[in-house]
């Protein structure tokens, strides 16, 4: 993709985003990586969705730098763009940050979100697990850089491809994709999973997580091995 038709399908995935009902306010921000260049691009800081156009998307490279762009970049950037340098090669090219209350609640609680029934294991091959707290040094230093590096921390055991969401403790959910088709729906998937998840440990606080088998058995069935991240 070339800058023109990255920054437009950046601006219509941020509005898209806004109404799928995910953010309030300006929580939440949507980036596009394009591997053949080497950019990405993403929702400038503090811009209502309904204000946002093509031109106003801003145009990073993978160390950080402004390559174009009139607007100062989400301050999420940092983190998207660790995640870019993580796993940009594995087929992750396009990055949802999002403060939707359920996930939120979650990550607030110190908590992961439960595979507890086949709605979730559609979308994640286990739990979505929830970060380490920061240490003082790193929410000081560069903050949102080390949240890259403590959601990367999540993934060193664990397929990114297979969960492609994870919970930022007491900040809140990163989801993520081929396309930013593909991260908006595992964004809103995580937020519904993750109503699901509470309103069923509310009637049942010991309710058993879907046996192992049944939970890949029925992810594998729907996405295949990483298939997933080819497919419409
Ligand atoms: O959590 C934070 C700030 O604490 C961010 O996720 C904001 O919610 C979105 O910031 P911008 O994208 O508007 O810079």
């Amino acid at each position: 993709m070339n800058f023109e038709e990255i920054r437009t399908a950046c601006c219509d995935a941020n509005r898209r985003l806004s109404k799928m009902g995910l953010v309030d306010i300006t929580f939440g921000n949507v980036s596009i990586y394009s591997p053949d260049v080497k950019v990405f691009a993403i929702k400038p800081s503090g811009v209502d969705y309904d204000q946002l156009t093509p031109e106003s998307m801003v145009v990073m490279n993978l160390a950080g730098e402004l390559v174009d762009g009139d607007h100062r970049p989400s301050s999420d950037t940092p983190t998207h763009c660790y995640l870019y340098n993580q796993w940009g090669a594995q087929g992750v090219h396009s990055v949802v940050h999002t403060h939707s209350r359920k996930a939120v609640s979650f990550a607030q609680a110190g908590m992961g979100v439960p595979c507890l029934g086949t709605t979730h294991s559609d979308y994640f091959n286990g739990s979505v697990p929830v970060t380490r707290s920061m240490t003082p040094e790193e929410v000081i230093g560069q903050y949102e850089w080390e949240t890259g590096k403590v959601i990367a921390e999540s993934f060193l055991e664990m397929d990114p491809l297979e969960v492609p969401a994870v919970l930022v403790r007491n900040h809140g959910p990163f989801a993520w994709g081929a396309t930013p088709e593909k991260a908006l729906e595992t964004a809103l998937a995580l937020e519904v999973v993750a109503d699901m998840a509470a309103q069923t440990l509310a009637l049942n606080s010991i309710v058993a997580p879907v046996p192992e088998h049944l939970q890949h058995k029925h992810f594998f069935r729907k996405h295949g091995s990483h298939a997933y991240y080819g497919q419409k």
